[in-house]
């Protein structure tokens, strides 16, 4: 069966391998592509934030660590697995989505830094971007699948084509199936090179600011700051500045911070992530959209059920 995927972020390009390997007739079309997408901004640790309903989440989260923990480590990926802590400095309960996290437990009080008196220690995949999704659309072209750049005003213009169409537009999907639920969340992070560590470390605390060091292979993604409704992709020094006075609450003191990139992602924010068919007449449409601060940490997961809607409209 045809099937065109709009989308080409890390949702798209996951469905339109799911279902260019379960046999469709695939073509993803794109507004932009990598590097220029949301998906190439996330910092990307696997980790729910930001992101509902909690049981969808985590049966799509759980499913995505399996994927990503088989490509770990095979180079070409940029995929690897990362050991980290989560730190608090105020009593916390274990997570809920710990039970999704295999050897997730209470960090030792030699793990916190300075100041932090409670953590959870878990290891989980980090996502280099830049070089995860143009793995991604190689394995789609190796399958067989077409590429295109192309924006879309309305679904039509994709039905035309195919009669089923597969909706990963992110944050677009507000103009172009008018859902006023989706809102903008902006991220700002840095890139800083060397990496001043090996371990990832979070900081969530409300009042203090949100704080995470991520370390990949050869650099490291500092963030990180969470605007909902703002959609300015202009960079700001005084945030900048922020980010990196949290981080340091996390690093030992004097660590050098060599700044190399500062990134702006706008956040396709929905109080809850649209994974669902719409019949029309003999056309159907799977939206998959609104995963907010978690879009790589549940893209597998989401893919699947993606494949499995367009199979069930066969
Ligand atoms: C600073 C920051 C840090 C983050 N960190 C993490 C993290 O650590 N872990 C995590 O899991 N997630 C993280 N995220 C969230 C993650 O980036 C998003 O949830 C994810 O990128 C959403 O992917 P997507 O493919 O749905 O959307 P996008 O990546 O936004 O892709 C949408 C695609 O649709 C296309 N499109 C839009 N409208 C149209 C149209 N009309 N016609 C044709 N094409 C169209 C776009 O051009 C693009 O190709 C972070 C985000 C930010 C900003």
């Amino acid at each position: 069966m045809g099937v065109v995927v709009l989308g080409g972020g890390v949702s798209g390009l996951s469905c339109a391998i799911r279902l260019r390997e379960a046999g469709h007739a695939v073509q993803l079309w794109a507004r932009e592509l990598s590097p220029h997408t949301t998906s190439d901004v996330a910092a990307a640790i696997w980790y729910p934030y930001l992101a509902s309903p909690k049981e969808r989440v985590l049966r799509w989260g759980q499913r995505t660590l399996e994927v990503l923990h088989t490509l770990a480590d095979r180079p070409e990926t940029g995929v690897h697995m990362v050991r980290g802590t989560e730190v608090f400095t105020e009593p916390v309960r274990d997570p809920w989505w710990a039970p999704s996290v295999p050897g997730f437990r209470r960090a030792t009080p030699g793990e916190l830094p300075p100041g932090y008196t409670e953590g959870y220690a878990f290891e989980v995949p980090v996502i280099e971007m830049p070089r995860y999704l143009p793995f991604l659309q190689e394995r789609f072209r190796a399958l067989g699948g077409h590429l295109l750049q192309r924006e879309v005003h309305a679904l039509e213009e994709a039905w035309s084509v195919a009669p089923t169409v597969v909706n990963c537009t992110g944050l677009g999907a507000r103009a172009l199936v008018g859902d006023e639920a989706l809102v903008p969340i902006r991220g700002e992070v840095l890139r800083v090179s060397p990496s001043p560590t090996g371990q990832f470390l979070l900081d969530d605390s409300e009042t203090r600011g949100m704080a995470y060091v991520i370390p990949r292979a050869t650099d490291c993604i500092l963030g990180g700051t969470a605007e909902v409704g703002v959609d300015s992709l202009v960079p700001s020094a005084s945030q900048a500045e922020g980010i990196l006075a949290r981080c340091r609450r996390l690093l030992p003191e004097s660590t050098p911070l060599n700044v190399v990139e500062h990134k702006i992602g706008l956040r396709p924010g929905r109080p809850s992530v649209r994974l669902e068919a719409e019949q029309r007449a003999d056309r159907r449409v799977v939206h998959n959209y609104g995963h907010g601060g978690a879009g790589v940490t549940l893209s597998w997961g989401c893919a699947e059920e993606v494949c499995a809607l367009v199979e069930a409209g066969r």
